[in-house]
C-alpha cells in the first residue's frame, strides 16, 4: 500500500513506498526466522532496508567518509573529472548525460565515479588518483559492503535450500573476473526544463545491490498497485534490492524490483549524492534470462548497457531495461 505521508523535507504528500526492514545481525547469527524472511520478501519485492547497527556499524561509518569525499570529488571542474574517463562501465568517471533519463525524451541527469572490486583489491595502479588518495577508506568500504552481500547470499541459498554449486556465493567467487562495481552518483543541481533528469526506471543488471542514500528520489514500481512511491531515506540503514542476475540465477523465483531515480519536486533543486555496490556474478555464469535465451552475465550485462542507452521508444520494444518485470508500466 502507498501511504501519503507530509515528510519533514518540506514537500507535503509525496508518495511514500515503505520497504521491510532486515536485520543483518539476524542474519549473521544465522536465524532461521530472519532467513525465511529474506527469502520472502526477496521473492515478492525485492527491496528492503538493511539495518547495519551492530556488527557493521564501520560500513556505515565508512560510508559517510564517502560522501565527503564526493562532495569534493564532484565539485572540481568537468575537464579535471574527465581525466578520470576510462571508457568503461565499471571503472572511472561518466558525465551526466550518458544514458536515457526519467522523462520521455530527456537524458540522465548524473554523473558517476566507478570504482571496480577487482582493481581495489589488487591496489591497482589504475584507480583514480583521487581513489588511490584515499586507499585505505575505498579499501575498508568495498571489503565491507562485499562481505555484507555475500552473508545475504549465503542465507538465501540456505533458505532457498541449494546446495554445492547451485549456492549462489558459488558464482560469486573471489578473484573470478566478475563486473562488480562500487559507484559513486551525484545527481547536479538543474532546472532547466529539458535539461535533463533522474535515473531511468531499470532493474539492476547485477545479483544484489547495497546503496547508501541520505536524501529523497528513488522511487520503486509497487507490485500491488503499480505506483510508483519514494523510498524514505533511512539513518543506520542500507537498502538492498534484488537485480536480474540472481533473479535469473534462482530459476526466475526472486524477483528483480523496477525503479528510478526522480526529484521530488519538479527539478533537482539541490545535489543528491548516492553510493552503491553492485554485486555481480563471475562473468562466466550462464542462465536463462526474461526472453528465455540461456547467456553468460557478461552477455547480459554488456547487453543491457546498450539498451541504457538508447531512446526510450527503442527501450520500450524490448525486454532489457526492466528485465522482464514490467510492460508500459504496469507490472507482470
Ligand atoms: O542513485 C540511486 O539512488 C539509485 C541508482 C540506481 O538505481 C542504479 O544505478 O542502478
Ligand atoms: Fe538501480
Amino acid at each position: 500500500m502507498i501511504s501519503h505521508t507530509a515528510t519533514s523535507i518540506g514537500h507535503a504528500n509525496i508518495p511514500i513506498a515503505p520497504l521491510p526492514v532486515m536485520s543483518f545481525d539476524k542474519l549473521l547469527s544465522g536465524s532461521n526466522i530472519e532467513i525465511a524472511r529474506l527469502v520472502d520478501i526477496c521473492k515478492s519485492l525485492g527491496f528492503f532496508y538493511l539495518d547495519l547497527t551492530g556488527a557493521r556499524q564501520s560500513v556505515l561509518d565508512n560510508s559517510q567518509s564517502v560522501f565527503q569525499f564526493m562532495e569534493r570529488y564532484f565539485d572540481q571542474p568537468l575537464e579535471v573529472k574527465l581525466r578520470d574517463v576510462r571508457q568503461s562501465v565499471t571503472h572511472g568517471y561518466t558525465p551526466a548525460g550518458t544514458y536515457t533519463g526519467a522523462k520521455r525524451g530527456e537524458r540522465d541527469c548524473y554523473e558517476t565515479l566507478k570504482i571496480s572490486e577487482a582493481e581495489m583489491k589488487a591496489w591497482a595502479p589504475q584507480l583514480p588518483y583521487s581513489v588511490q588518495e584515499n586507499i585505505t577508506l575505498f579499501d575498508s568500504f568495498i571489503s565491507g559492503s562485499h562481505s555484507i552481500v555475500l552473508k545475504l547470499l549465503e542465507c538465501l541459498s540456505t533458505g532457498m535450500g541449494l546446495e554445492g554449486a547451485a549456492r549462489f556465493e558459488n558464482k560469486h567467487r573471489p578473484d573470478i573476473p566478475a563486473r562488480t562495481t562500487m559507484v559513486l552518483f551525484r545527481y547536479p543541481r538543474q532546472v532547466e526544463e529539458g535539461g535533463g533528469i533522474g535515473h531511468n526506471m531499470h532493474t539492476d543488471i547485477g545479483s544484489l545491490t547495497l546503496l547508501f542514500c541520505e536524501s529523497y528520489g528513488l522511487q520503486v514500481l509497487r507490485p500491488e498497485s503499480n505506483e510508483w512511491g519514494f523510498i524514505a531515506p533511512k539513518a543506520g540503514h542500507a537498502v538492498i534490492n534484488v537485480g536480474d542476475s540472481l533473479r535469473f540465477l534462482s530459476g526466475h523465483q526472486l524477483s528483480s524490483c523496477v525503479h528510478r531515480v526522480l526529484p521530488v519536486t519538479d527539478r533537482q533543486e539541490e545535489h543528491r549524492y548516492s553510493i552503491a555496490y553492485f554485486l555481480r556474478p563471475e562473468d562466466n555464469a550462464v542462465y536463462v534470462d526474461s526472453k528465455g535465451r540461456e547467456l553468460s552475465a557478461r552477455t547480459w550485462h554488456d547487453e543491457k548497457y546498450n539498451v541504457f542507452r538508447e531512446p526510450h521508444e527503442k527501450q520500450e520494444q524490448d525486454m532489457v531495461l526492466t528485465g522482464g518485470m514490467e510492460r508500459n508500466g504496469i507490472l507482470i
